[in-house]
């Protein structure tokens, strides 16, 4: 069975694969600290729990933040006793092209995002992934990565917020009664909130403008039902995008060495 990992700015997520389905998906804060040996104690805990056996014989990795992968790879090594497929690195191949400037390293998260939506949708897309930061990811008819955008954070919006102004308290994110605001954390949310709903408009719709064509727009992470419930901004979401993604990857690399 495939372990696959997608560890992100925030959070890292650990899905098993069975060939067919995930049977199992846990998510753990992202420390770069953490050892194989506790990641292996968490791993092996959750699975007894719950009554799940799986022979882990393969492992993807997909990290926004590069100094976890050391102890990830010594977690595959050690505990399941097999070399991880790690996004982003030369011997990991891609089923898509990707066309960016020279000597631009993409986050890994994106191109897998890629593979995902093309996989499942085909070209033309434009991929929007709520996470520490908001990209879009734009996918071309032929399936190719060719740039996008990168927002800051729903989260790190507010955050920012809170943490430059001393009268501004932590809020979390929630659609607001209002637009105006009659207190500071409805303010907050308002500005927040329709402020994102804006962005997120507009840049769509340049994408779709400068690439001259229509384009599907695709959602992803756990905040972009929220705005979908207020305006109609996504014709499709997914809540694991990204780990269908690795699995693409990891098949499409099976293949390759046979
Ligand atoms: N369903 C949700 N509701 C509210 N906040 C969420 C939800 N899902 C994720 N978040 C928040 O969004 C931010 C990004 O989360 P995540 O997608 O895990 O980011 P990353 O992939 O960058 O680690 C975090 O601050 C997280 O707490
Ligand atoms: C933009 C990101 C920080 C998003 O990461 P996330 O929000 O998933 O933690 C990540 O994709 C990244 O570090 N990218 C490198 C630069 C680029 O993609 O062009
Ligand atoms: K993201």
């Amino acid at each position: 069975m495939l372990l696959a990992v997608d560890c992100g700015n925030t959070n890292t997520v650990f899905s098993i694969w069975d060939g067919e389905s995930f049977i199992a998906t846990w998510r753990t804060a992202t420390e770069w600290q953490r050892t194989a040996d506790q990641y292996y104690v968490w791993l092996s805990t959750l699975m007894r729990l719950q009554e799940i056996e799986a022979d882990i014989t393969d492992m993807i990795i997909s990290s926004t933040v590069p100094r976890v992968v050391f102890n990830l790879r010594v977690l595959a090594d050690r505990y399941f006793h097999t070399r991880p497929l790690v996004v982003g690195k030369p011997e990991c191949r891609l089923p898509v092209d990707v066309r960016v400037d020279a000597g631009t390293a993409v986050g890994p998260d994106r191109l897998v995002n890629t593979v995902a939506g093309y996989d499942l949708h085909g070209g033309n897309l434009v991929i929007v992934d709520f996470g520490t930061a908001t990209t879009f990811d734009v996918v071309a008819a032929d399936g190719a990565y060719i740039g996008g955008v990168i927002a800051p954070g729903v989260n790190l919006s507010l955050e920012a917020l809170h943490n430059a102004a001393a009268a501004l308290p932590h809020v979390d994110i929630s659609q607001p009664q209002a637009v105006i605001g009659t207190n500071t954390v409805a303010c907050m949310q308002s500005g927040v909130f329709w402020g994102y709903i804006g962005l997120v408009r507009e840049i769509c719709a340049r994408i779709k403008a400068e690439r001259g064509t229509e384009m599907r727009v695709i959602a992803t992470g756990g905040l972009a039902p929220l705005f979908q419930q207020a305006v109609d901004l996504f014709d499709d979401y997914h809540d694991d995008l990204t780990m269908h993604g690795l699995t693409v990857i990891h098949d499409f690399n099976k293949e390759k060495a046979e």
